[in-house]
């Protein structure tokens, strides 16, 4: 189908798209979900990881449906486990029903690359499409004030430039991930990406800035320390989660140490948030 799909560039038309369906939907579906789902943004939830599972598809296909319409030009694809639920949702869109059919989408890393193309979907990038309708993406924690944590899977830094360029970032995330202050659900600090020459002194100067500990993100199934997509290190910052702080302020006063790459802390850019609750709803969080 490769083959074929290449013969279809760009998106085939509608009458196309039956037959195309005929031959893509079974062997696309079997294959994205053999690639994606297993190895890709799962950080590991091992509790109730079904229901889990349930309340991110419930957000993502939500979230879907009510932005991504044939209006939609551009559409940036986050990263992590969420995701690949919204990318489903697309790819069913455009496969079995025969719409969306010139949708382009932007990744926001390597996962989201391997996703695009696994689900035979228009692959764009930020030379040929640097303004995004909507970007999709999912995140760690949201605070009341829409502030996100992102950047567990490692992906912060092309998330936060797909985000930018986005007229609307809209998150989808399962209930776990909702809470009133940073730091109660999310125990594993504010993600930073840094210049690996520099991980020591940016260590230090965060934990003698704001306190709590920034540790080195250690690869699992490699010696050593995790590299990004974009080739730098990341420090988990455990911040003291009973202090008081200004989000802004810090994300600002992080991005002014030298050899800090990109913040995994999201102030100002999350337009409307779908959490997939326990009880089968979706709740809707707006800025
Ligand atoms: O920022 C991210 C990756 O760097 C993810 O969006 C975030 O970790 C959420 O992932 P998941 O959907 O698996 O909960």
């Amino acid at each position: 189908m490769l083959v074929l799909r290449g013969f279809l560039q760009p998106r085939p038309s509608s009458h196309l798209v039956s037959i195309a369906n005929k031959l893509v939907t079974a062997k696309t579906f079997r294959r994205a979900s053999s690639t994606t789902n297993k190895n890709m943004g799962d950080k590991g939830d091992k509790t109730n990881k079904i229901a889990l599972d349930e309340a991110k598809k419930l957000a993502a296909r939500t979230a879907v449906d009510e932005w991504i319409t044939e209006d939609t030009k551009i559409v940036g694809i986050g990263s992590g486990s969420t995701i690949v639920f919204a990318v489903q949702r697309i790819a069913e869109r455009v496969w079995k029903e025969g719409a969306l059919c010139d949708l382009i989408c932007v990744p926001t890393s390597f996962q989201a690359r391997q996703l695009i193309l696994d689900y035979n979907l228009n692959l764009g990038d930020l030379d040929r499409n640097p303004i995004i309708d909507i970007a999709i993406d999912g995140a760690d924690e949201v605070d009341s004030r829409m502030v996100l944590i992102k950047g567990g899977g490692g992906c912060l830094l092309q998330e936060k430039i797909v985000a930018s360029c986005a007229k609307h970032l809209i998150v989808i995330a399962d209930y776990t991930k909702r809470s009133l202050r940073l730091g109660e659900q999310w125990c594993k600090g504010i993600p930073i990406e840094v210049t690996p020459i520099a991980h020591v002194p940016i260590k230090l100067k965060i934990e003698a800035l704001f306190g709590g500990e920034a540790t080195l993100r250690m690869a699992l199934a490699k010696a050593g320390p995790i590299i990004t997509d974009s080739g730098n290190f990341l420090l988990d910052w455990r911040f003291v989660a009973k202090r008081e702080f200004d989000w802004d302020e810090v994300n600002r006063a992080l991005m002014m140490i030298p050899g800090v790459v990109e913040t995994g802390l999201f102030v100002d850019n999350a337009h409307k948030c779908y959490f997939g609750m326990a009880d089968g709803t979706v709740k809707v969080q707006n800025r």
